[in-house]
């Protein structure tokens, strides 16, 4: 499915807030789709499309994968990344081409959020498709705009695109890639997740349940069908101070040299429709935080027999997990709870839960927290661990402690934590 097709079936089914009249780049687009919370398209952002709030809520993610929200972990964890990727000539991405001498990136609709956001505005939807020595990568990185064909990306280890930058740095070399805007959101999606090297497009593929068709820029990336596709080059040794930047926590995040991206060809569509996700929206958290549910759901279903997990709005989907186990024996709690951080290097604090709690109610966990923790049995503090670079909190060398909690109910009495129900009454 194109991403326009996308756009015309939740015109249709009437899930898109549309707004006609002239809106600015600058903080103004991004303001509305704040307020707007769903889906919104703009007609005229400094005179082209956009949309925003494209994938906001698990409901949607799940319409999107064909699933309710509570299936869509198994979904993702059931699905192998091995679909069928096809190369094919045309594209109506190459409608227009721009060579490198008339590249501007202030004429595309690049947002500016937030009022100490660096740069000239981010990319934030931008899929980077790199290829090198025969590896092919294809992931989200919040893209700076530093001039008018210059960005800078936030490569962070050990994420392919910074394992691959590295190698071809490390030779001194350019590292050939394409920065993709607007795909089917299958694909987009598919780029957020974290599938073994080279897989990404196949996993879409398995996701979509559909061949994922791919055509050739003129530097040798294969990029899918899309909006816009950005072609350059990563530079080996140039870095520039990229951020602030704020990231999931709504905090910002701190400045750092980072590498730099010159832009060297324009493909897009006619009247094209650019893609932004609004930085600490729900759309970010749900990128961010989603495609680590299934691995940590598959890591702990090797210790335990495991219901769902989920990573919570409330821990910016990425900080905080609730994980709901089917307890078989006193202390599976707590090898869930190992097996949650390994999966997941960044998370701080996770809780483990029994099946008669809703994961996705915040009141009934804290609910499991009230009746079924005891704070000297029940908690297990690490320190020193890896944490997330996006911690405000995190040590300036990136460890931090973390806190897994135990709320199962205790086997051999488990009577006494029975929620009380009401009888059937016959009418
Ligand atoms: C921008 C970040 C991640 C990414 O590109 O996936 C920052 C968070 O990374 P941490 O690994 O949590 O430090
Ligand atoms: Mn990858």
């Amino acid at each position: 499915m194109s991403f326009r097709d996308f756009i015309d079936n939740l015109r249709k089914n009437g899930r898109l807030t549309e707004i006609d009249r002239p809106v600015s780049k600058d903080f103004e687009a991004p303001i509305l789709a704040h307020e707007n919370k769903g889906p919104v398209f703009f007609t005229n952002v400094d005179g082209s499309k956009a949309i925003m709030n494209l994938l906001g809520s698990r409901e949607e993610l799940g319409a999107m994968l064909g699933v309710p929200k509570e299936e869509i972990i198994q979904r993702l964890a059931d699905i192998s990344p091995d679909g069928e990727v096809v190369v094919v000539k045309d594209s109506p991405t190459k409608d227009v081409i721009v060579e490198e001498k008339n590249v501007d990136l202030f004429k595309i609709p690049i947002m500016k959020h937030f009022e100490k956001d660096g740069g000239q505005g981010y990319i934030t939807a931008g899929i980077v498709v790199s290829e090198y020595e025969g590896e092919k990568n294809a992931s989200i990185h919040r893209l700076m705009v530093v001039d008018k064909n210059t960005l800078s990306a936030r490569l962070v280890p050990p994420r392919h695109t910074y394992v691959i930058h590295k190698k071809a740095a490390e030779k001194g070399e350019k590292l050939p890639i394409a920065i993709v805007l607007g795909a089917d959101p299958v694909i987009t999606y598919a780029s957020t997740t974290r599938v073994p090297l080279s897989k990404e497009f196949e996993y879409a593929a398995a996701l979509r349940g559909a061949p994922v068709e791919l055509f050739e820029c003129s530097n040798g990336i294969k990029v899918p069908h899309a909006e816009y596709v950005l072609e350059g080059y990563l530079d080996p040794q140039e870095r520039v101070a990229e951020g602030p930047f704020v990231d999931i926590t709504g905090t910002y995040d701190h400045i750092r040299p980072e590498p730099v991206i010159k832009i060297t060809k324009i493909y897009h569509r006619k009247d094209p429709i650019y893609h932004g996700i609004l930085p600490a929206g729900a759309e970010h958290l749900l990128m961010m935080g989603v495609p680590y549910e299934p691995k940590i759901y598959k890591a702990v279903s090797e210790v335990t027999t495991v219901k769902n997990v989920v990573l919570t709005e409330g821990g910016c989907c990425y900080l905080h997990a609730v994980v709901q186990i089917q307890k078989q024996t006193e202390g599976d709690a707590k090898n869930a709870i190992m097996a949650a951080f390994a999966a997941h290097t960044s998370l701080k604090h996770v809780v483990v839960v029994d099946e008669d709690i809703d994961i996705f109610n915040p009141d009934d966990v804290e609910f499991a927290i009230a009746t079924r923790v005891k704070g000297d049995a029940d908690i297990m503090i690490v320190t020193n661990v890896r944490g997330s670079s996006l911690d405000p909190r995190g040590a300036p060398d990136g460890t931090t402690s973390k806190v897994g909690v135990d709320a199962t109910k205790v086997l051999v009495n488990k009577e006494d934590f029975e929620r009380a129900k009401f009888p059937v009454l016959k009418k």
